[in-house]
């Protein structure tokens, strides 16, 4: 993972190579340039954590490079120093955007406290698009003790400790993304941003801004130059999920940014450097599409550099009541209750399910019941269970009342009405309603 990494804009050689050691005796990464065009190219090719800007400098004064700067990326810091102090100039630095301003001789102590301020400040900015989607207590991914989830824990231990890219398989709702998101609160690059996009029914084109970001003026519209999700993730993690969605044509422009660490804004001339790790998700057979030419091989090689195979529910039935129980008090938190306990045949029940839908269907059952049942104890009448084919096919293992539940509930969830359903099931509509109150079933 990188350090962070400052311009140092002063004209001065020997005012800048003191500040450049400095910095660099704290572990920050350091460039310098002398004037404001190299001051500029340098920002256009560079994610900086902050810019150093003197104010007198050969070709032009600081302030209008400022702003130039600002209007390339409102998102990077800036503190100006200066020999000239005074109330004036400070007042339209921070007008323009400064984050702070110091007067010449710096002091170095006084600097120090100032970048680490602002650099944390820039960490917090970056990590804000993320933070809407944590939630309050990350999700113990690893509850249970099958084989399946046991070998998760230590494929994933093993990932979080890597940098290579990492690809993530498995059906839907398996806690593909949550796993991401332990990954990255798990590696060195924990106090750096999580972003994450999908890249499922994205066309082409907002792929391509959304990723990398464009200039002002690249298409119609542009109004302003817009930062892409690597830039913002800059030395953090990129979550990109349904990978294998992603447009043939933009699939290069991922590779080169994981193989060069550098990218290209749409509509800009030069690349920019950027560092971030990449966790990618898919439930599709990538190699699958690669050999039937829609990804390409070498992108595939590359971001599968580690692949964990996530394990549905149903490769784990045994931590179900666990996994159960652990969601119901996260549900219950939530909403400000008391965690109810599961019946014993209410658990057993869980446990018996297919569940395509992994643990997104589970807690959405879960939650259902939770709405459904005010007391301290959640009965398996209280589960709305998908009733279908799949439930009978396991009839086996099924209580006669179970599948006669199953099947009322397929009936009336097709049916959407209660004559309907017992015309259906051929049975009067009062003996409907009797089983459905016996079942505690809802009509
Ligand atoms: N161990 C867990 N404990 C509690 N909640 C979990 C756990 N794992 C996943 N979840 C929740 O289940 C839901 C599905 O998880 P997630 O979105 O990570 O799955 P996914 O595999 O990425 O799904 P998809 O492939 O559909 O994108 C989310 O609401 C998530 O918060």
């Amino acid at each position: 993972m990188g350090r962070p990494r400052i311009l140092v804009v002063d004209d001065e050689p020997l005012a800048a190579g003191l500040l450049g050691e400095f910095l660099a005796r704290r572990g920050v990464a350091v460039d310098a340039a002398a004037t404001c065009a190299e001051a500029e190219a340098r920002f256009g090719r560079e994610v900086y954590d902050a810019v150093l800007l003197d104010y007198g400098l050969p070709d032009g004064n600081g302030l209008d490079l400022l702003g130039r700067l600002r209007a390339a990326d409102p998102g990077v810091p800036i503190v100006l120093v200066t020999g000239q102090g005074s109330i004036a100039l400070a007042v339209d630095a921070i007008k323009l955007g400064a984050e702070q301003f110091l007067v010449k001789p710096v002091d170095l102590g006084l600097l120090a406290q100032v970048l680490d301020r602002v650099m944390e400040t820039q960490r917090a900015r970056r990590r804000q698009a993320a933070l809407a989607a944590e939630p309050d207590r990350p999700p113990r991914l690893f509850l249970g003790t099958s084989p399946a989830i046991r070998r998760l824990e230590a494929e994933a231990r093993l990932a979080a400790a890597a940098e290579a890219p990492v690809l993530l398989l498995g059906p839907t709702g398996t806690g593909k993304s949550e796993l991401a998101r332990w990954l990255h609160r798990q590696s060195p690059r924990a106090a750096e941003p999580f972003l994450e996009l999908n890249c499922a029914g994205l066309t082409r084109e907002f792929l391509d801004t959304e990723l990398f970001g464009h200039e002002k003026g690249a298409f119609t519209g542009a109004v302003a130059a817009k930062m892409g999700l690597l830039e913002a993730a800059n030395r953090g993690t990129v979550l990109l999920d349904e990978l294998g969605d992603m447009d043939l044509l933009i699939q290069p422009k991922l590779l080169k940014a994981l193989e060069e660490k550098r990218f290209r804004r749409l509509g800009d001339l030069r690349d920019r450097r950027v560092d971030f790790r990449l966790v990618s998700a898919t439930h599709r057979d990538l190699e699958a599409l690669v050999e039937a030419g829609a990804f390409r091989a070498d992108l595939f090689y590359r971001v599968s550099a580690l692949q964990i195979a996530v394990p549905s529910l149903a490769e784990r039935t045994e931590d179900i009541p666990l996994l159960a129980g652990e969601l119901l008090a996260r549900s219950a938190a939530a909403w400000g209750r008391e965690t109810p306990a599961l019946e014993p045949a209410a658990a057993g029940l869980l446990a018996r399910q297919p569940w395509p839908g992994n643990i997104r269907e589970l807690r959405n059952v879960l939650e259902r019941a939770l709405l459904a049942t005010p007391g301290p104890l959640i009965p398996a009448s209280a589960l709305a269970l998908r009733p279908g084919p799949a439930p009978a096919a396991e009839g086996g293992r099924m209580t006669l009342r179970e599948l006669e539940r199953a099947h009322i509930a397929l009936a009336l969830r097709e049916e959407g009405r209660v004559d309907a359903a017992a015309r259906r099931l051929g049975i009067p509509r009062s003996t409907l309603y009797q089983r459905l109150k016996a079942l505690g079933l809802r009509p």
